[in-house]
């Protein structure tokens, strides 16, 4: 109800406008609303604060630069810089990718010098391909960047290195001399964020501005590894486990409250000809839009709940030293991430074309949602690249299931009981312990399809790199299927573990079993070509999505209502509580800035001539144009 968090019309408004108002209410929020000694911009505050800022800026900063700093500081280098950066005195991103790379890390090309005589860094981008590329809040906003960069010290390089580097004057924010920064333009959504570029040309910093938690460079330039050098590729592993939560879960639900409710408000056509219009709800090919990818926010819901726990326990494991479970946590943080964005986006496009013509108006506030959604498919590390990550952490395991009983997320690869389905009616499809066997059976066997397909190529004379490249879709697909048999079997052991009234237990057991069954339709080829379902089995399996679109139906509305969004926070004329969707949108519509004025001033100096031309020939004054 804070007057200075209310959103303004963010559609009407120009880049630079959201840009600022963004950062006014950022601000405001963070510095007047929590105003904590010694706050992390994370945890409870960070979930309420993600959900009343529709546009959030200074993301980076508070998302992963701090984050960052506790990752890679020493206790002396947090207690620096942490403070000054809690309190947004220093404002920071985190810059690894570059024009010419992004997904490679090995290919970076930012150098960091060793100068001995001096005990500094000599920061140098050699060519233009090594300038740093879309860093959020770069361009205008930070003074300060998490540099990653390869350190070499007399000639020899060490890899992919984290250094602070300020960028900017702290009192007049003009650029550093040998830094070149700036925003990198217009792009399809985060229209308030100033991604950047950043040049830098022999910058020079002190030896102490390398982060030196993992490894450490002493004053005569010796290099001391101190740590798990994947380590390094930690915030990215943090930042992929916590946008799920954020950027994927949360703008779906988002996106399906407004469609939901829209839904149920339209209507459009006749079911019955001998009745009245029906609310679009109605219809089963509405329903199976829409049904899905609520039952989609639920279960990633769930899933990611489960994986942020794993994270924080192997992140314990990791602060005493012992790293063994990390390879897991990067091939499942990174199928995840890959899967469910790559399903999140997609889903709320399905639910935004679900909604006509008005779901394409920004009054809907679907297009900013779906086009946010888009961007996960790509930051954080590109899809493909996360899924052949798994992929690659998949064929190792089944490897291994041959000889050892495997643990964790693959302990189904070295499951070899009768995995065989005797499901006879479709309610044996809906039964949770069925569709996870299911999900389980198909993954096993996707992995060793692809496994077998490779080593075959190999037999035959193929280099391995060769066959992984053209092996590289089947491998995506077993990432694929690994993560649907993680989803549906964390969901299903949550609900079970639940503690919640009976109905509400079962309406969330329909939603699991609704996702399992869409999915199982959805990539039906694959679980009758690794012989987990049979022909007729398939359709069962469809009836059994169908009967629980039917179930579902009379509480849709009351589903996504438990989301629990304000209108301020929907900012969608489409999904208001009150259901007012024309009113709502012919008020939006007037607000544009189009129509501040009657006659738009342009049609005055363009239109005119035209105009009295037509109307000349109308009143019988002048000759018809030659056109
Ligand atoms: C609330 C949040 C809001 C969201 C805002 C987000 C804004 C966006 C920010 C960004 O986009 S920041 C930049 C993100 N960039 C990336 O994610 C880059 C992606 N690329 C990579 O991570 C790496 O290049 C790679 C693809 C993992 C390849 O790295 P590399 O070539 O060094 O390794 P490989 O040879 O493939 O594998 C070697 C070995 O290392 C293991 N490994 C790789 N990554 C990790 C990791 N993160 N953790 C642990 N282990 C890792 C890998 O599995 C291999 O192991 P073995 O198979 O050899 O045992
Ligand atoms: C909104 C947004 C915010 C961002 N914020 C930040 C930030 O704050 N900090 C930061 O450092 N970066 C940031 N990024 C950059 C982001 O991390 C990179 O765009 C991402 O890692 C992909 O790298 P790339 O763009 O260079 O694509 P590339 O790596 O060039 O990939 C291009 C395409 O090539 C294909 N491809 C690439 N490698 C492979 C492979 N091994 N196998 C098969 N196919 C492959 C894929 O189809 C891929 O889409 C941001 C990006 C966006 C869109």
């Amino acid at each position: 109800n804070d007057t200075s968090m209310q959103h303004r019309n963010l559609n009407h408004m120009t880049r630079e406008e959201r840009f600022s108002e963004a950062m006014r209410r950022t601000l405001y929020a963070l510095k007047v609303l929590l105003p904590r000694e010694g706050w992390t911009p994370v945890g409870p505050e960070m979930k309420y604060l993600a959900r009343a800022i529709k546009e959030f800026t200074f993301i980076i900063h508070a998302g992963v630069f701090i984050p960052c700093i506790m990752s890679y500081g020493t206790n002396e280098q947090i207690a620096k810089w942490f403070p000054l950066a809690a309190d947004f005195r220093i404002i920071g991103t985190y810059a690894q990718t570059e024009l010419g790379h992004g997904s490679f890390l090995r290919g970076l090309e930012t150098i960091a010098t060793y100068d001995r005589a001096n005990q500094e860094f000599i920061i140098n981008c050699p060519k233009i391909t090594a300038m740093k590329w879309w860093p959020g809040d770069m361009g205008k906003s930070a003074n300060h960047v998490l540099l990653m960069a390869e350190l070499v010290i007399d000639g020899k390089k060490y890899g992919m290195h984290g250094f602070m580097v300020q960028i900017r004057d702290l009192t007049t924010h003009e650029p550093l001399p040998g830094v070149t920064v700036g925003d990198i333009g217009a792009k399809l959504s985060f229209e308030s964020v100033d991604n950047g570029f950043l040049y830098l040309q022999n910058v020079r910093i002190p030896r102490e501005n390398l982060l030196s938690k993992l490894s450490e460079v002493h004053p005569d330039g010796t290099y001391i590894k101190k740590g798990n050098q994947r380590l390094m590729y930690g915030s990215m592993v943090r930042v992929r486990v916590n946008l799920i939560a954020h950027e994927i879960v949360m703008p779906l639900a988002k996106a399906c409250t407004i469609a939901v409710r829209y839904s149920a408000v339209r209507r459009q056509g006749l079911i019955n000809p001998s009745k009245e219009e029906v609310p679009v709800l109605d219809y089963v090919a509405q329903q199976h839009k829409l049904l899905p990818q609520v039952a989609t926010v639920f279960m990633a819901h769930f899933a990611a709940k489960q994986l942020v726990k794993m994270h924080h326990d192997y992140s314990l494991e990791v602060e005493k030293g012992n790293t063994s479970q990390l390879p897991e946590l990067h091939a499942l943080s990174a199928g995840m991430k890959a899967c469910l964005s790559e399903q999140g986006a997609a889903g709320a496009e399905i639910v935004r074309r679900a909604c006509g013509g008005h779901g394409y108006s920004c009054g809907s506030g679907l297009p900013f949602i779906v086009n946010r959604m888009l961007a996960t498919c790509t930051y954080e590390g590109e899809n493909t690249v996360m899924q052949l990550q798994c992929a690659r952490y998949l064929i190792k395991c089944a490897d291994q299931a041959k000889k050892d009983k495997l643990t964790g997320s693959v302990w189904y690869l070295s499951d070899f009981s009768n995995m065989s389905c005797t499901a006879q009616t479709f309610g044996d499809l809906q039964e949770p312990s069925v569709l996870v066997k299911l999900h389980e059976r198909r993954a096993k066997c996707a992995v060793q399809h692809a496994g077998k397909k490779m080593q075959n190529m190999v037999k035959n004379g193929t280099p391995a790199h060769d066959a992984w490249n053209m092996m590289a879709t089947l491998l995506i697909n077993a990432a694929r299927a690994h993560i649907m048999q993680y989803v549906v079997g964390t969901s299903v052991t949550y609900i079970s573990e639940l503690s919640c009234s009976a109905s509400l237990k079962k309406i969330l057991t329909q939603l699991c079993a609704l996702y399992a069954l869409h999915n199982i339709n959805s990539n039906c080829g694959d679980f009758v070509k690794f012989g987990c379902l049979t022909s007729a089995q398939c359709d069962l399996a469809q009836e059994a999505e169908f009967n629980l679109l039917k179930q579902l139906r009379p509480d849709a509305v009351g589903i996504v209502d438990s989301f629990d969004f304000t209108d301020d926070i929907l900012q969608s004329c489409l999904g208001a509580y009150d259901g007012n969707v024309y009113e709502r949108l012919f008020e939006w519509a007037k607000q544009a800035p189009m129509n501040k004025t009657e006659v738009h001033q342009d049609s005055y100096q363009y239109l005119q001539p035209y105009l009295h031309e037509g109307r000349d020939v109308l009143e019988g004054r002048g000759r018809n144009s030659k056109l």
